[in-house]
């Protein structure tokens, strides 16, 4: 048997790299979080969200992502670990501090959570009732950037305010939401796929709006999960990969998609980068892809695996290809 078949009955789904924590400032903290249900368990989970920062949140369907935001939100109870908000350990100090902390909290659904009666002035009012710091003109302007609502010169409200959120589109409800949510001035801010099945141009709205609110609010820090991890690389200073409910890598997301890389290797190139050992063990992630034998490899410094083996191909590595090989490759 090959050292290749060999190491491959061993580690799919094993923690590849996770961050240490770096003393600075955090927004949110999960430590060592843990919570079951029937079919499910969150096991462990250390996660961090440093003040200022974005940080993606990418698995497969089913992974946990959700169900860390809803820990990380009080709406679920860890059944070990704690939660930190802003610097309090909300699990210990028990839900009137989580919701005082919850107030420095905004989120976006995946799906519009306003019921659909409600008009967009009383979405307005609902908010200003739970944030004190409710911005209205904030919140017109960025629907009238947005195309939802605008208010003509003279008029005493905007056009669009009675108009009800079942009337929305998808996109329209998202654009809702996510003006809402900045309008809010929470300091963190849990985004839970804020642009699933938005088109190419709408998500390019709001990953603009996203971006200059961070930029006029730099201690403003986000969670946010997403499929589509292109948005992401556009979006975030870090990524967290979850699968089966463990965080399997944490890194900032320059190391990912700058330092790493995926080589595709035939089987004699992937037995000789094993055997000369350059690559330290336990670095790589290997997944066949079925044409001819060859594999898809991750490597853990794209640069340096080029001087060494100037002969094979590695190309940059996208957060998809970490993702997938990180979640689905052996670890060799
Ligand atoms: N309250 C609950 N009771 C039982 N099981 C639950 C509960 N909440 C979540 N789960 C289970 O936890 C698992 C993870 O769900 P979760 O929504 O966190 O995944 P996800 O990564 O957000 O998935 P997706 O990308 O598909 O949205 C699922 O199997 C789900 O059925």
């Amino acid at each position: 048997m090959s050292a290749v078949s060999k190491e491959r009955e061993a580690t799919m789904g094993r923690p590849y790299r996770t961050m240490e924590p770096s003393g600075e400032p955090t927004a949110l903290e999960l430590r060592h979080v843990a919570k079951g249900f029937d079919d499910f368990a969150v096991r462990d989970v250390c996660l961090s969200v440093p003040c200022g920062s974005v940080v993606g949140l990418v698995g497969r369907n089913g992974a946990g992502k959700t169900t860390l935001m809803r820990l990380a939100l009080g709406t679920a109870r860890p059944d070990r670990g704690s939660v930190v908000l802003f610097g309090q350990d909300v699990t210990a100090a028990g839900q009137e501090a989580h919701a005082r902390a919850r107030m420095r909290t905004a989120t976006v659904a995946s799906v519009c959570p306003y019921p659909g009666y409600l008009t967009i002035g009383e979405v307005a009012t609902v908010y200003t009732l739970s944030y004190p710091t409710f911005d209205h003109a904030a919140f017109e302007a960025l629907l009238d950037r947005m195309d939802i609502m605008h208010q003509p010169e003279g008029a005493h409200r905007p056009v669009s305010a009675g108009l009800r959120v079942g009337d929305l589109s998808r996109g329209q409800g998202m654009k809702l939401q996510l003006a809402a949510c900045l309008a809010t001035g929470a300091d963190l801010l849990v985004l839970d796929e804020p642009t699933a099945g938005l088109d190419p141009i709408v998500r390019d709205e709001l990953l603009q709006m996203l971006r200059e609110h961070m930029a006029a609010h730099p201690d403003c820090s986000v969670l946010v999960s997403s499929h589509i991890t292109g948005d992401l690389e556009r979006l975030a200073d870090y990524i967290v990969i979850v699968d089966e409910g463990q965080v399997i890598l944490s890194a900032e997301k320059d190391e990912l998609t700058d330092v790493m890389g995926v080589a595709r290797l035939l089987p004699a190139q992937l037995e000789r980068v094993l055997d000369e050992g350059i690559v330290p063990r336990g670095e790589l992630r290997v997944r066949e892809d079925g044409l001819a034998g060859a594999s898809e490899v991750l490597v853990p410094d794209r640069a340096a695996f080029v001087r060494a083996y100037p002969d094979m191909v590695c190309d940059r590595a996208a957060i998809e290809d970490v993702m997938r090989l990180v979640v689905l490759g052996r670890s060799l």
